[in-house]
């Protein structure tokens, strides 16, 4: 089987072990480590496909859940997939949905065949299984595809937690058998195990051996303390295999960005650029900055005075806070547009800074600069 996802390891950085590499797919080669900007509903909010262009984005992604909800995946497949849908022509990543049936509804059953769960918008009873998710991404044409997996709460026993990595490692095999196109899109295989190690080795061996093209580590990201995911990552990165891609699902902040691509992590996706940035909330190179305080009222310098994207070289934080403040939809775009566009460029100066051998010095110098070692 010609496998249409393929890692290139080009080096690993010798002060940290994190690799600088490049992710092979068929609608083109994208630098690794690298931030995939998340367009949920097939769009990353006020942000045209041309603007994600420009400012290097390479992989994005949209959500198997929420499309199928609406308008249906089999509108999109009749539009002739996501790509064709919604005009990208780069690399796109769905998630399976388990992710969002647990956490946007509450009422769910979980059975060894799937999950029964209510519609988040209308309440009507729905089922999702392996099977189905993996129809529904076949539909969607992603270039990669997640098997559909259980996401427990943090935190969770032990003993819930084995139960669980054990039917969604049956749940993945599953998935592998109903899919559809393997010589065109991806499945990647989601590690689960919580904080416990012991589980952790268990779900990768047993997803590494149904030989996945890409292996994400699931089930943080969902409220545990920052030092649980750094530890977790340790011990279960080292447990999939060199040669292929890493995704560490729902992360996220240019902290946990840096201290999971030292920890051997590829791919990230997160919808806080976005998120924070439609409600003025903009990451900076000296720390966060919330457009609509009184301070900036007469401020007439950029958003942030180290970065040279689009809303950096036209606007001010007068100006945008002030459209933030008349809630005047270009306000969000500008901030939007800058959030994206440094999480982006933090990941090429984190490759950078690999190939340097230098990505520990370049951490601490943005720490510093971030606020993140301050008190
Ligand atoms: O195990 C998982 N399996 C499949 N999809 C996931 C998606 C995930 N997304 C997060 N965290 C997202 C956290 N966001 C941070 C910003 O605010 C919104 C939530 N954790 C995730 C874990 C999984």
């Amino acid at each position: 089987m010609t496998t249409p996802i393929r890692f290139e390891l080009i080096k690993t950085c010798r002060q940290t072990g994190a690799r600088l590499g490049i992710l092979h797919t068929p609608h083109g080669s994208f630098e690794t480590p690298m931030f995939m900007p998340v367009g949920t509903l097939a769009t990353v909010k006020t942000l045209s496909p041309e603007e994600l262009k420009e400012m290097g984005a390479g992989v994005i992604l949209s959500n198997t859940y929420h499309l199928w909800l609406r308008p249906g995946h089999d509108i999109v497949e009749e539009a002739g997939g996501l790509h064709a849908f919604m005009n990208w022509d780069r690399g796109i990543l769905t998630d399976s949905g388990g992710f969002q049936v647990f956490s946007l509804s509450e009422f769910r059953r979980i059975e060894e065949e799937g999950v029964y769960f209510r519609n988040h918008l209308n309440g009507d009873k729905l089922f999702l299984s392996p099977e189905k998710a993996v129809e529904i991404q076949n539909a969607l044409g992603a270039d990669i595809i997640m098997a559909f997996d259980e996401c427990p709460p943090y935190p969770a026993t032990y003993e819930y937690m084995k139960q669980s990595i054990e039917r969604t490692s049956r749940w993945a095999e599953r998935c592998l058998k109903a899919h559809r196109r393997p010589n065109e899109q991806g499945l990647f295989g989601i590690v689960q195990g919580g904080e416990y190690e012991e589980l952790r080795r268990q779900s990768a061996r047993d997803l590494v051996s149904l030989d996945f093209p890409g292996y994400a580590v699931g089930g943080l990201s969902v409220g545990e303390p920052k030092e649980v995911m750094n530890r977790v990552l340790e011990f279960t990165t080292p447990l999939l295999p060199a040669d292929k891609p890493r995704y560490l699902m729902g992360v996220g902040s240019p902290d946990s960005l840096i201290d999971g691509a030292i920890r051997g992590i590829d791919m990230f996706d997160c919808v806080l650029p976005t998120r924070i940035g439609r409600n003025g909330t903009v990451m900076t190179s000296e720390g966060r900055v919330v457009i609509k305080n009184a301070q900036y009222a007469r401020d007439f310098s950029p958003l942030d005075p180290n970065c040279d994207c689009y809303t950096c070289r036209n606007y001010t934080r007068a100006y945008i806070r002030h459209l933030i403040k008349c809630d005047e939809t270009f306000g969000i775009r500008l901030t939007s547009y800058h959030n994206v566009y440094f999480l982006i460029k933090l990941m090429e100066q984190v490759r950078q800074a690999i190939r340097e051998d230098r990505l520990a010095d370049f951490r601490e110098e943005f720490f510093e600069c971030y606020g993140f070692n301050k008190p």
